[in-house]
């Protein structure tokens, strides 16, 4: 273990407490009765959270705990086998994402820079015959499930109660944003929506910029919907500044992603956010709600001005994903580097949509690779 200096909190991962700094709290109650005037009442409050701070918490907001208990459930339970059981699901045997991303997965600057987490990640249940699927490399495509009795109805359950909330919540940001609930929704019938069963591995390393539960990003989706099982999350506020996001019991936290700040032409934001090393096991679980993978997302009909246009220049939703993606996951980036991953788009070397944080009493934050690994 590192003694004294070493273990203090370096400057920049100073965050504002929720005390100090009020996340706001969506009650989607008004949503349960299925009515019109609950849609205008939770936009209205989706709306001012989206367009302030980015990252809020959402209350009643209708999933059952026991989906919730029964899908962290089934994470300890896959995460505490055999790595040989584990691996049997490697996301690497697959061209879609899916399965096993052992520790080794991370970021291209491993292991100079580590992200201490491993996942099970699943998606949308696309069939065999789906022609994403046979491209490959697409994020599209039936999910793989790990020889374990009940698990995959367990896991589905949860996917399937969320994705719903999701479409809720979509529905409300269309009307929020004033463009029709179908237009949005049209591009969500097979999207590249994945969860994320992470684990964060107990390692006896100190909290710092090389040494991080999951490194700064934004997430490259519409929003994510989030369920956490400890401290560590931190978010960036409307201030750039970072605020801790504790567990909030029954609440899940939700943040803005890439797509949306595209969509309202940067009304909504995209909002950094990272997990410290906690140097403890952590067990959160993101539902990353996307678009179908040939969605081109552009600013909206009422927001596409020049401007808009030139900050937020039209892309596929899949293929954002994908550049994003092929330097957070190792077996991506090799089969990238020997040229069996051709990508038909430009891969950047930063997520365009990343914003600096304003340090807190300290440096500025360094540079972070886009991560999701
Ligand atoms: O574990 C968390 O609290 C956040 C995870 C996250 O940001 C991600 O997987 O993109
Ligand atoms: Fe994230």
């Amino acid at each position: 273990m590192h003694d004294g200096p070493a273990d203090a909190l370096p400057a920049d991962h100073r965050a504002l407490t929720l005390e100090d700094a009020q996340l706001p709290v969506v009650d989607l109650g008004p949503l349960a009765d299925g009515s019109a005037e609950g849609i205008v009442t939770v936009a209205a409050s989706l709306g001012a959270a989206a367009r302030t701070s980015g990252f809020f918490y959402i209350v009643n907001h209708g999933v059952p705990q026991e989906l919730v208990d029964g899908v962290m459930a089934a994470s300890k339970d896959f995460h505490g086998r055999s790595r040989r059981f584990k691996m049997r699901n490697w996301c690497g045997f697959s061209t879609h994402h899916r399965g096993y991303v052992p520790f080794e997965e991370n970021g291209s600057k491993f292991p100079k820079r580590i992200n201490f987490n491993e996942a099970w990640d699943m998606g949308f249940e696309a069939p065999a015959d789906h022609p994403d699927f046979l491209a490959g490399w697409r994020m599209t495509g039936p999910n793989v499930w790990p020889e374990i009795p009940g698990w995959k109805e367990t896991v589905s359950a949860y996917y399937e109660a969320v994705f719903a909330l999701g479409l809720r919540m979509l529905d409300c940001l269309a009307f929020e944003l004033g463009v029709d609930r179908d237009e949005l929704r049209a591009q969500c019938t097979c999207p590249t929506s994945q969860l994320r069963l992470l684990r964060y591995v107990p390692n006896d390393m100190p909290k710092s910029t090389d040494y991080v539960g999951i490194d700064s990003h934004s997430d490259f989706e519409c929003f994510t919907i989030l369920h956490t099982g400890g401290p560590g999350l931190q978010v960036m506020n409307a201030d750039d500044q970072w605020v801790e996001a504790p567990p909030i019991p029954g609440a899940f936290v939700v943040n803005i992603g890439d797509i949306f700040e595209a969509w309202s032409g940067g009304r909504y934001k995209s909002t950094q956010h990272r997990v410290l090393n906690q140097g403890t096991e952590r067990f959160s679980c993101p539902l990353f709600f996307g678009l179908n993978y040939h969605a081109v997302v552009q600013p909206l009909e009422t927001f596409r001005t020049a401007e808009a246009l030139e900050r937020y220049p039209p892309f596929k939703a899949g293929d954002h994903l994908m550049r994003m993606t092929i330097g957070g996951f190792r077996y991506m980036s090799d089969a990238h580097a020997k040229g069996e991953l051709v990508p038909d788009f430009e891969v950047p070397e930063a997520n365009p949509f990343k914003r600096e944080a304003k340090p807190i009493g300290g440096e500025a934050a360094p540079e972070a690779a886009p991560a999701r690994g």
